[in-house]
């Protein structure tokens, strides 16, 4: 499920969209390698020296991606706003290294996010933290508006831990919009693993806000440009 809002009208065949899945591709397998390189980071049991001649390498690294860069307004060409696809988002996108990253299908009426948490996102010892369980919540509930075609921003969020996360454990994360008042999405959300899906270990109830449309343009300037 790339975009819950709009579909591409571009087809395989045209350069744009070649283009376009070249560019995904080539940040998906850097965001992929750099998930590695985190989780080898917080496991690894290296000496100092190793670990003070990493930071060298990687500092060097870093130094290559120093060129055109955008600021945080700016909406990465490989984006879709709003709804849709987030290359960069810190729970979807392939392109993260912060992000498991969840990926998000259709499900009865709502949405499913499938993912694992690795030792990166650990809470207590083994399990997952609970802001991480939050953020992938409050993620999931807001791809749930899109996909109801009502995207929102969150004003309330309020989280239940049943039963710790496990790490490195196929997740089932779900969602729904359970109501609509007038600006306002009311919605419910879950996780539980794979194995035992029934067993809830976090709940959510979330409330979004579409925003009011001048509120919308001032907030992100792009629907503006887009016009
Ligand atoms: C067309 C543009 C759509 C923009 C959508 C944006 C993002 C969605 C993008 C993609 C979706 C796809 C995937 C999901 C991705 C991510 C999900 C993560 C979501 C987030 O991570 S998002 C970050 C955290 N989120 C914030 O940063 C919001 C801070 N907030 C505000 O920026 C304003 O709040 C705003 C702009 C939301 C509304 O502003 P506004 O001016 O349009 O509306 P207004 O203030 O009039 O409120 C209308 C009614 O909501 C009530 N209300 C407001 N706030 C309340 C609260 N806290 N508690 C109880 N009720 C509240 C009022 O009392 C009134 O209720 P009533 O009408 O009954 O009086």
């Amino acid at each position: 499920m790339n975009s819950p809002l709009s579909a591409s009208s571009r087809t395989p065949q045209d350069p744009a969209a070649e283009n376009l899945k070249h560019q995904r591709e080539a940040i998906a397998a850097l965001g992929h390698e750099l998930r590695l390189l985190v989780d080898a980071t917080v496991r690894t049991e290296a000496s100092p020296e190793t670990t003070q001649r990493l930071a060298d390498g990687v500092r060097a690294l870093t130094g290559q991606l120093i060129g055109r860069r955008r600021s945080p307004a700016d909406i990465p060409e490989v984006d879709e706003f709003p709804g849709g696809v987030r290359m960069y988002s810190p729970v979807t996108g392939p392109g993260s290294p912060m992000a498991p990253p969840m990926r998000v299908a259709p499900y009865e009426g709502g949405v499913v996010g499938r993912c694992l948490l690795g030792i990166a996102h650990e809470g207590p010892p083994g399990y997952g933290h609970g802001g991480i369980s939050a953020m992938l919540l409050d993620e999931l509930m807001g791809w749930a508006c899109a996909a109801a075609g009502r995207p929102g921003m969150t004003i309330s969020l309020q989280t239940r831990y049943r039963g710790p996360v496990p790490l490195e454990t196929p997740l089932r994360v779900r969602a729904h919009v359970t109501a609509t008042d007038d600006r306002k999405i009311y919605t419910k959300g879950s996780i539980a693993t794979e194995e035992a899906p029934s067993t809830v270990l976090v709940e959510a109830d979330g409330i979004f806000v579409a925003p009011d449309p001048d509120v919308a343009r001032a907030l992100f300037p792009i629907l503006d440009n887009a016009q």
